[in-house]
C-alpha cells in the first residue's frame, strides 16, 4: 500500500472557501486559535502532497454586511464592514499557517499598504507555483457580492482544478438540512439542477459563475476530520457541482 506521501494528488491546484463560521469554533462568534491550528494541519496536509492551495476566507464569523441594515447602516459602509472583517480572519489565518511553517501570502481585493498585499493575479500564480498557499481576502472588493462568489471568482481566475465549499453541511441537499430533518443528499449534481430547483447552499452569482466557467464545485463537511485529504486521494465527500455528463 502506498503512503500518502507516496500517492499523487487528484488535484494539482484547488481553491478552498473557508467561511467565517469556520474560524469561530464552537463559540459561533470571533476566532479560536485551536480551529486555526487544526486548519493549518489539515492545509499542511495538502501542501505536503503537494497541492496548491488557494484559500478565500468569510467574515461571517465577525460581520456580515446586511447585520446592522436594519437598524439603519448603510449596506454599503455594511459591506464594507464585512470585507474588513475578512481580512481580519485572513491575518489570523496566515498568522497560524506561518507558525506551522507554512510558506503563506495574504492577498486583499482593497489595497492595504503595510498591512497585507494587494491582490494581483499574476504574482497569485508565482506565489501558488511556489508552493506558497495564498489567502485571497476583502472578498471581491465589491458590495453586494459574497465571499462564495470571490472564492468562484479566484478559483476561476487562478485557474484551480475545483473550488471546494468547507461549510456546516455535509453536502448539498434537496431541501436546508439544518430546517428539514427528512431533507436528502445529492452525491453529484449539475448547476442547472442547483439553480432550476433553487438549492440554497451558494448564492445564484456564484452557482452562475461556476457553470459559466464550467469550474467543478464541491461542497463538503469543514468539521469532518481528514475529509480533506482524502478527497485529495481521491475518496468521496459531501456534494460534487459540475456539467452535465
Ligand atoms: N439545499 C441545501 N443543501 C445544503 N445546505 C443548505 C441548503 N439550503 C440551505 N442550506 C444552508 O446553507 C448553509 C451553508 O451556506 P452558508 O450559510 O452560505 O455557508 P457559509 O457560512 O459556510 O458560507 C448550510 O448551513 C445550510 O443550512
Ligand atoms: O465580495 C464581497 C465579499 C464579502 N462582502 C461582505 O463581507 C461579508 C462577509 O462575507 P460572507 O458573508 O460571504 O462570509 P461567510 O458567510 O463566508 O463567513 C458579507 O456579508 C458582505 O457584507 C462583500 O461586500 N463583498
Amino acid at each position: 500500500m502506498p503512503t500518502n506521501k507516496e500517492r499523487s494528488p487528484r488535484y494539482n491546484r484547488i481553491l478552498l472557501k473557508l467561511s467565517g463560521e469556520a474560524l469561530a469554533g464552537d463559540e459561533g462568534f470571533g476566532i479560536d486559535p485551536k480551529v486555526l491550528d487544526a486548519i493549518s494541519l489539515e492545509i499542511g496536509q495538502l501542501v505536503g502532497i503537494g497541492v496548491q492551495v488557494g484559500l478565500v476566507v468569510g467574515g461571517g464569523n465577525l460581520f456580515r454586511g446586511a447585520a446592522l441594515q436594519s437598524a439603519g447602516l448603510d449596506r454599503v459602509a455594511g459591506d464594507h464592514m464585512g470585507m474588513l472583517a475578512t481580512v481580519m480572519n485572513g491575518l489570523a489565518l496566515r498568522d497560524a499557517l506561518e507558525r506551522s511553517n507554512i510558506r503563506t501570502r495574504l492577498m486583499s481585493a482593497i489595497p492595504m499598504s503595510g498591512v497585507v498585499e494587494h491582490y494581483d493575479h499574476r504574482n497569485a500564480n508565482r506565489h501558488l507555483k511556489n508552493g506558497e498557499v495564498v489567502i485571497f481576502c476583502a472578498g471581491t472588493g465589491n458590495p453586494f457580492f459574497t465571499t462564495d462568489s470571490a472564492a468562484c471568482l479566484r478559483g476561476i481566475e487562478i485557474n484551480a482544478d475545483v473550488v471546494l465549499k468547507a461549510t456546516k453541511v455535509d453536502g448539498v441537499y434537496n431541501d436546508d438540512p439544518e430546517k428539514n430533518p427528512d431533507a436528502v443528499k445529492y452525491d453529484t449534481l449539475t448547476y442547472d439542477e442547483v439553480l432550476d430547483k433553487k438549492l440554497g447552499v451558494m448564492d445564484l452569482t456564484a452557482i452562475c459563475l461556476v457553470r459559466d466557467h464550467n469550474m467543478p464545485l464541491r461542497v463538503f463537511d469543514m468539521n469532518k476530520k481528514g475529509a480533506l485529504l482524502n478527497l485529495m486521494l481521491g475518496g468521496n465527500e459531501g456534494t460534487l457541482v459540475e456539467a452535465a455528463q
